[in-house]
């Protein structure tokens, strides 16, 4: 074996014995702590604090079309690489999976995607890649199915993760509450006439031939009756939803993001939430510019990336012409509920 290896690496034959014998015994621990590191990414649930059993299968379902968030792009998931890819799992094979101390529950179509994203630039953030769904399709796969779901982290830094349909899931509150009553939530909430719009043309992009937005808008066109128990216009109600929220957490622990803040100063938005998930404010307007063929702000560097990254084609899409009528129609309708959402989170979103 050693002569072998003497060949392979072209040891000079002339160097005397004890060196030889030392500068191969330096090879083989070199080899030893490469595969030792190499292995802590993956095997460290068997060290350390045991590892939850696997009941299931451990990745989550896709979410239908049109029903709940969209799962990230591939193209994203590559851009941002979670704690599975093999150079993360390498820098955090000695931490520890752990549940999330601060969850995006919404909205669907607020850009949720992208504050994940622009949050996941911190090196305290760890998030999972792919929307979980544990709270409202998994929850009967158990906490220790959850768990294993996170990246590894390290003390101090946090865990999260998105899954925009919790915002609007009924028993979501209760069981992020039996969870950990101290959990983080995060709300990125949008324009509801325009979100519903988005989350319309996110629908239409996956079964072309479904009805126009202005006849499901209504359920008697001529009385100009809305129907809200079209998910569309359902979810754009946050002060409905909001009051389920407020049954299980204190309105301090939930914070409010503007998407369209988001859009228009990212670092700003990206301020408030560092500081309200007690972080140091690392990301800043150094870390964004303005892609004019994208149309919205990008990362200068994406996570585990040295180059510009912006979101995928489903982030951004250019929505139909809605016929204007039925667009004030649901201004109209969204007023009373956007004012009650003012009041109850003290912010002004203007979209009135
Ligand atoms: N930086 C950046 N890049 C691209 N898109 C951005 C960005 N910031 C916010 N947005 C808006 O995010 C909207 C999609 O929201 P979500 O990510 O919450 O959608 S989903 O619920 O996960 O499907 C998406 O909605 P549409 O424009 O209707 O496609 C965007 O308007």
């Amino acid at each position: 074996m050693g002569q072998r290896l003497n060949r392979c690496l072209d040891v000079p034959v002339a160097l005397p014995p004890l060196r030889r014998r030392l500068l191969l015994l330096f090879i083989m621990l070199f080899l030893w702590l490469y595969m030792f590191y190499s292995c802590a990414g993956s095997c460290a649930g068997t060290r350390g604090s045991p590892a939850p059993p696997r009941a299931a299968p451990p990745l989550p379902q896709l979410p239908a079309p049109g029903e709940a968030g969209e799962e990230s792009s591939l193209e994203e998931q590559r851009a941002a690489p979670d704690a599975a890819s093999p150079i993360s799992s390498f820098f955090n094979g000695s931490g520890t999976k752990r549940l999330p101390q601060a969850i995006i529950i919404g909205v669907k179509k607020g850009g949720t995607r992208a504050l994940l994203e622009f949050l996941r630039v911190h090196p305290d953030v760890r998030a999972v890649g792919a929307e979980p769904h544990f709270f409202d399709r998994n929850y009967e796969r158990g906490l220790a199915w959850y768990r294993d779901l996170m990246p590894r982290t390290l003390e101090g830094q946090i865990t999260m993760e998105k899954t925009p349909s919790y915002f609007v899931t009924k028993e979501a509150p209760a069981r992020i509450s039996s969870m950990s009553k101290g959990t983080k939530l995060i709300v990125v909430v949008r324009d509801p006439v325009t979100r519903a719009i988005s989350d319309y043309t996110q629908t239409l992009s996956k079964k072309p031939d479904i009805p126009t937005f202005e006849s499901l808008t209504f359920k008697n066109r001529t009385t100009g009756l809305i129907d809200t128990s079209w998910s569309a216009i359902q979810i754009g109600i946050y002060a409905k939803h909001l009051e389920n929220w407020l049954l299980y957490f204190p309105i301090g622990q939930i914070l409010f993001v503007s998407g369209e803040r988001l859009i228009s100063d990212p670092a700003g938005e990206l301020g408030r939430v560092q500081d309200f998930l007690g972080l140091k404010r690392i990301i800043t307007d150094k870390h964004f510019y303005f892609n004019k063929t994208k149309g919205f702000p990008c990362l200068k560097k994406a996570e585990g990336s040295s180059k510009p990254h912006c979101l995928g084609k489903t982030k951004g899409r250019t929505h139909p012409d809605i016929d204007q009528e039925v667009v004030q129609r649901l201004r109209d309708f969204y007023r009373p509920f956007n004012m009650k959402f003012y009041q109850m989170t003290g912010q002004d979103f203007g979209w009135d």
